[in-house]
């Protein structure tokens, strides 16, 4: 009979889980993605189950990395919350299988790996998409994925202005007293945005919150939230003014609104761009746009039990 899995609490994932690591292993894995050879990889896209009660889904996010021997799968509970709501927007927990046996080897909080696995995904699609000289760093929304795209943006770039907005001033007052460096907080988002060379959208928005004519030429932007066919985050001027980049194709055309609803073309994967079979147009305006993918979780998730087992 298999052991039972061990459980690892959210704390110890975070001592465990570190972008130099999680990096490399993100990159490896975007790539396989995007050769769409399925002997290598194999993800459907997301299950969601309504909870039209409590305003939220169920996502079930199964993957398999088959030279890697990861199988694993997400269960995520994320909601639309009214703003000053106190209750959590994502709740997530990780399953880590044995592919042989069939067992669970360890289940692990799923929330740091996905506020690390998402940032992390975002400074990949930076490195690659952002201006040469990029200076100014405009993050909107204040909130979990705020403070991971902060860390890891700030730990990955230099830049000489940090700055955030969120829809309400305290929020982003808050955020910026948590932060290690100096962050400036700003009331509008035009305003926030005016001049900035990197943006990243992480806000609960279901309409667009960033519109394309606030939006300097060559800027790139990293749009983390909107992970339904009818929420947006973006304009439909600033989604066809830039070339748009997506973690999954399959993934982006069933669920991200600002691109079924803008009618913008998917230029490329990110995993494309790191295979070198789809170009990096940093000169231009570009658009990453973000919807989680079970393969991240997954990488994750190994690399935690690894660290854990040289533990114990
Ligand atoms: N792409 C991915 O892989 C991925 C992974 C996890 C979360 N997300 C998405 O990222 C977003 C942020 O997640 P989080 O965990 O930081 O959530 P959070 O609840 O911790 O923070 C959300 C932030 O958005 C703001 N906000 C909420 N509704 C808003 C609105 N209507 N207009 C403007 N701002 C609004 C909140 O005030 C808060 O600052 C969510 O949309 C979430 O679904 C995406
Ligand atoms: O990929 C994820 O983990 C998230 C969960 C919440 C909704 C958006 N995508």
């Amino acid at each position: 009979m298999a052991e039972p899995p061990v459980l690892i609490r959210q704390d110890e994932v975070e001592g465990l889980l570190h972008y130099k690591d999680l990096i490399p292993r993100l990159e490896v894995a975007l790539g396989k993605f995007s050769k769409l050879d399925s002997a290598e990889v194999i993800q459907p896209v997301r299950t969601t189950v309504p909870l039209q009660k409590y305003n939220g889904f169920l996502g079930l996010m199964p993957a398999y990395l088959v030279h890697e021997d990861i199988l694993c799968t997400k269960l995520v509970c994320f909601y639309k919350r009214e703003s000053g709501s106190t209750l959590p927007s994502t709740q997530a927990t990780v399953l880590l299988f044995d592919p042989e046996y069939g067992n669970v080897k360890a289940v692990m909080d799923g929330e740091v790996i996905t506020a690390k696995r998402t940032a992390a995904v975002s400074a990949i699609s930076a490195k690659l998409l952002m201006p040469a000289k990029s200076e100014v760093l405009t993050i909107l929304g204040a909130g979990h994925q705020a403070l991971s795209h902060y860390n890891v943006f700030t730990e990955t770039f230099s830049f000489k202005e940090v700055r955030v907005w969120s829809r309400r001033k305290e929020t982003a007052e808050r955020f910026a007293q948590s932060t290690q460096g100096h962050v400036t907080v700003w009331e509008s988002v035009e305003e926030a945005v005016n001049g900035a060379d990197v943006i990243v959208t992480v806000t609960g928005a279901s309409e667009p919150v960033l519109f394309g004519q606030w939006v300097k030429p060559g800027a790139h932007v990293a749009a983390v939230g909107a992970c339904r066919p009818d929420w947006r985050e973006l304009d439909d001027v600033l989604m066809r003014q830039a070339e748009v980049y997506v973690d999954s194709r399959e993934g982006a055309v069933a669920e991200s609104g600002d691109i079924i609803l803008s009618g913008a073309k998917v230029f490329a994967e990110l995993g494309e761009v790191l295979n070198g079979t789809r170009p990096a147009l940093r000169e231009k305006t570009t658009v990453f746009k973000s919807l989680g993918m079970g393969i991240q979780d997954a990488v994750s998730a190994k690399l935690v039990f690894e660290q854990w087992k040289n533990k114990h």
